[in-house]
Order: structure tokens, then sequence, then C-alpha cells
């Protein structure tokens, strides 16, 4: 599991750890992990260190002062390192000192600095790191928009990416590589900031940290939370999973989510709805009934909601009167939307949201806005906003409707509702998923996710496992489905695939990298 912490909880593991050690042993030992990652990357370029043209971009503070004592290193090896002061008089004075000694090269205009970093065979990112706060300054904004023929190294952090949120106010570096100290920043892992990141190394530092505010799931996480059947096992005890989805309007959309829900490890499936026929030819080992979930048999979680179209009202109504963990989607999502919060307040067992960014405004919309408070006057926020921050939206929505909320998309985001103690964050970890493909982003693919979900709800996962667990093995059928890497999927083919990944998980097999996220030296 990749573990993210914020800021203020670094700093205060940075303030305890830098109070036992000699000064500047941090420092050092970040510069280090740098220069290496640094070294490698030049050898595979060009062969070797020696010789090749580095450019350090150094703002005013420790990123700088990181970047600096980097540079000198790779000087040390000969290469040509040019530091470039973004903020001359202010840059980290032992990093200058020893970028000097090395025979560094330092610069203060910009049109050199410029030219220089749009030929070099590396650049470092020390521009800021964990301290950087509002989007890039006027006088770093031209590195974020230059051509440039080598690859972008960031240090800690891409400069303008917000290292807790991941949000990108403006321009921001674009790093082919980041290296990261002591732990993951949230903002490494959720888009946008993600995007930004490149490949994520992280370099011990010593750090003792507490339990992490974000994680992502990796391949051993995952096959620890899937249910396998043992040997009493029969097809109740494994669960049933109800789906009430699908209209005359989107019969696809109930075969989309049988599909996924077949593929979940619940013992059986149950469809109630109008495309009880279609669903029968396409998978004749599914239980339907016409009509409600009410009159339904007993199941064990209830998915509703995908191609719901007019009958979403009812259907959502009948689900969430169970006393089951309710997965809504789609129709029942804009259905919960009118009804607001108010909808799920008796519910004592788990509901499960899983919005997309349309969806999500909608809901808070229903909420009156912003967590739950009907009376703030906000304007309803739009679709694109809540994308930009994914991590404040899924938290606002799973503390406005007191249920775990999956927030689809680039990144997709699961989170909990804070403790009903009302003493606010930090709640239970944010899982954020890392297989994801835009690929994805294709009609049905939804239905096939909230299927799937719904069917480790009722095999007896967690509202947050289930949802984080569909969503790794979700995206990693989609990588997996193309014929060719990186051709368009279909929501059936990602369907299809689930059997293949869930068996590649169990097995322990690597994913491609998406997330351009790899394993680190570890903390
Ligand atoms: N504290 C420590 O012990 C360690 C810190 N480390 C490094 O130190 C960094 C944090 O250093 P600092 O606390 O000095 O903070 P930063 O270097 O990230 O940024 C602070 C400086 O940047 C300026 N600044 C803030 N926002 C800016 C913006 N948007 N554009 C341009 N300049 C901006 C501030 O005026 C301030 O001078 C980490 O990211 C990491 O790279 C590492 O050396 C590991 C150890
Ligand atoms: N840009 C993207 N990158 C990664 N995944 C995406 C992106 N856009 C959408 N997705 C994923 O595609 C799926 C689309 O679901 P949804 O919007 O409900 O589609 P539909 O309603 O057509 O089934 C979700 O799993 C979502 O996370
Ligand atoms: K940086």
């Amino acid at each position: 599991m990749r573990h993210a912490h914020r800021v203020e909880v670094v700093r205060a593991a940075e303030a305890e750890l830098m109070a036992r050690l000699p000064e500047g042993t941090l420092m050092r030992r970040a510069a280090t992990g740098l220069a290496v990652t640094c070294a490698r990357l030049l050898t595979r370029r060009r062969g070797r260190v020696y010789g090749s043209r580095v450019v350090v971009l150094a703002g005013s503070g420790d990123n700088g002062g990181d970047a600096l004592y980097a540079g000198a290193e790779l000087a040390r090896r000969g290469a040509r390192v040019t530091a470039v002061l973004l903020a001359p008089g202010r840059a980290h004075g032992g990093g200058l000192a020893a970028l000097r000694a090395a025979h560094g090269r330092v610069v203060v205009e910009q049109e050199i600095g410029l030219a220089d970093f749009s030929c070099a065979d590396l650049v470092l990112d020390g521009i800021v790191g964990i301290g950087g706060r509002g989007g890039l300054r006027p006088e770093a904004e031209p590195y974020a928009r230059a051509a440039r023929t080598g690859p972008v190294v960031a240090v800690d952090v891409p400069s303008g990416v917000d290292a807790d949120t991941g949000e990108v106010a403006g321009a921001a570096l674009r790093a082919d590589v980041t290296v990261c100290f002591g732990t993951y920043k949230p903002g490494l892992l959720i888009d946008p900031g993600a995007s930004y990141a490149g490949a994520v190394q992280l370099v011990g530092i010593g750090l003792e940290l507490p339990p992490a505010g974000v994680v992502a799931l990796q391949h051993a996480d995952v096959a620890a939370l899937l249910p396998v059947p043992g040997a009493e096992s029969d097809k109740y005890r494994r669960g049933v999973v109800g789906v009430a989805a699908g209209s005359a309007r989107y019969p696809g959309a109930a075969l989309l989510a049988v599909a996924g829900a077949l593929r979940g490890g619940a013992g059986a499936v149950r469809y109630v709805g109008t495309a009880a026929e279609e669903v029968v030819r396409g998978f004749p080992e599914t239980l339907v009934t016409e009509g409600g979930p009410a009159g339904a048999g007993r199941v064990q979680a209830w998915v509703v909601g995908p191609g719901g179209g007019e009958g979403a009202d009812r259907a959502l109504a009948e689900a969430l009167a169970a006393d089951v963990p309710v997965l809504v989607d789609a129709d029942g999502l804009t259905e919960l939307a009118r009804l607001g919060p108010g909808a799920l307040a008796g519910r004592t067992a788990p509901t499960l949201l899983t919005p997309h960014t349309g969806e999500a405004a909608r809901l808070l919309a229903g909420a009156g806005g912003d967590g739950g408070t009907r009376s703030e006057q906000a304007r309803p926020p739009a679709a694109d906003e809540l994308a930009a921050a994914r991590l404040a939206t899924a938290r606002r929505l799973a503390a406005a409707y007191r249920a775990t909320v999956l927030l689809k998309g680039s990144t997709t985001v699961v989170a909990d509702p804070p403790p009903a103690s009302g003493r606010g964050y930090p709640h239970g970890a944010v899982r954020v998923n890392p297989t994801g493909t835009a690929w994805l982003a294709t009609a049905g693919s939804g239905d096939v996710l909230a299927g799937l979900a719904g069917s480790l709800l009722a095999a007896g996962l967690s509202a947050p496992d289930a949802a984080a667990v569909a969503a790794y093995l979700h995206g990693l059928a989609a990588r997996r489905t193309a014929a060719v890497p990186g051709a368009p999927v279909t929501a059936s083919e990602v369907a299809a695939a689930l059997p293949a990944v869930w068996n590649d998980v169990r097995a322990g097999e690597a994913p491609e990298p998406r997330s351009r996220t790899s394993g680190g030296t570890g903390t």
C-alpha cells in the first residue's frame, strides 16, 4: 500500500527527527537520493553522467536546497550543472556554496536560464516543494510552458501542484519523474497533480509517521480483500447481490451491471426490473424478478440506479428500505440528489454512492451546496470545478450524505464520512485508485463498476473496501482488455476481462505502470 501524508504531518515528523539528528542530515539524505535517480536517468539517456548538461531550477526554500545539493553531487561526477536562481538573494546558502565548490555555474537572468532549460539533458525542479502556496509565481511560469529536450525531475512535488490535494492553480512543472521524500504526498497520487508527477519514487529519510490520511492500494492489498469461497460455502453464504437497473430505454445498463456483478465474488445475482428477459438471455445464471426490490427475495446487498430511467425513484426507495448495504449509482443518484441527504438518515446498513463529477454536482446541490448546510446560499458547484478538487469533493459528499463515496473519473477517490462524533477530519483513510485509464471513459463502464462493487458488498466487504477493490479491478481490466495496448475498450470487454485480472491480482502479477507511480526505497 502506498501511504500519503499531509504537509502538516510531514513537517511535524521532520521536526521531531531533526531535533535528534545533526543539522542538515535530512537534507543530505534527500539530496543523495535525488542525485542517485538523476545519475541513473542521465546514464540511461547519455551513457554517463560526465559531460551531461543539468539545469537546477532553485527557489528560495529548502526544496531549492535539495536541488542545489543534488546538483553539486552531479557536478562532482563531471556533469555541467547550471543553477538558475528564481529568487536571487534568497537561495539556500549551503546548497549554493556546495554547488559553487563543485564548479557549478549560477545564473540569475531568466533568458539565459530558459535557454539552458530548453536544451538540458536533465532539469531538476527545485522551485518549490511542500512549502508552496497558490500557483507558480510569475518568474517561474515560463519554465512550465517552455519546450525542453531532457526529462524534468521534480524535487518532492512538481512545482505548482498542491501537495495536499493534487489541485493545480494555473501553471505547474510537468515532471517525468518525481522523487519524494519520507512519504508520498496526496497530490502525487490524485489528478490533476498525479498527472504532473510522472513516475513517483519514494526516498526514505527515516521519518516516523502516523497512519496515512490517503492510501493507494496495490496488488497484495487487493488480493487480501478478494472474497474466496471456503469448503463450507454455498451460494447464499457467498452472498446474493440484487441489481435493480435498466429500463425500457436503457436495457443494456442492466446487462452490464449484471455482467459486473457476476464477476464480483457473490454467490448469486438477483435482477429486478424491466430488462429481465434480456438479462436471462445474456446471463442465464441470473435469478430474475419483474417489479422492484421490495418484491424480490432476500439479498445481502443492492445495486440500484444504472440505466434506471423513470423507475429509479421507486427502486431507490425500496432498496434503501432494506436493511442491507446499498450501492446507489446513475439515475439512483439523480433521485437521491432530489431527495437530499435526509433520504439516508434512517439507514443503519452501509450506503455506497458512486457518482461521476456531474452526479456529484447534483448531489452537492441537493445537499445545499456544502456539507449538508442547506441554509448556505452557495452557487451550485460545476462538475469541472469538482473534478479539479477531487479529494475535497469526495470528502464533502461523504460528509453531507454520511455515506461512503466513490467519486469516479481520472483518479477515482473513495472517501468515508467523518466519525459521527462530528470532530471532523482526520477520519478513515481516503483510498485513491492507481489503476484507472482514460479509456474507461466509455459508455456503460460505470454500470459494470456498480455491479462489481455491489457484488463485493454482498460478499461481505465493507463499503470502502468494496469500492476500492472494485475500482482497482475495473481499472486493471480496462488496461488488460485492449487487444492492442492503448486501443479503445468497450464496457462489455471490461466486464469480460475481470476474471483474468482477478487472477493476476491473486498471482501477484504487477500491473503495467499507469499511475506512473512506482515503489521506492520505502520509509
Ligand atoms: N524540512 C526538512 O527537514 C526537509 C525538507 N526537505 C525539502 O524541503 C522542502 C520544504 O522546504 P521549505 O519549507 O523551505 O519550503 P519550499 O522550499 O517548498 O518553499 C518555501 C519557499 O518558497 C516560496 N514560495 C511559496 N510558494 C511559492 C510559489 N507558489 N512559487 C514560488 N515560490 C513560492 C516561499 O516564499 C518560501 O521562500 C520539501 O519539499 C523538501 O524538498 C528535504 O530536504 C527533506 C528534509
Ligand atoms: N479520464 C478518466 N480517467 C480514468 N477513468 C475514467 C476517466 N473518465 C471516466 N473514467 C472511469 O470510467 C467509468 C465511467 O463511468 P460512468 O461515468 O458512470 O459511465 P457510464 O454511465 O457510461 O457507465 C468510471 O469508472 C470512471 O472512473
Ligand atoms: K519542486
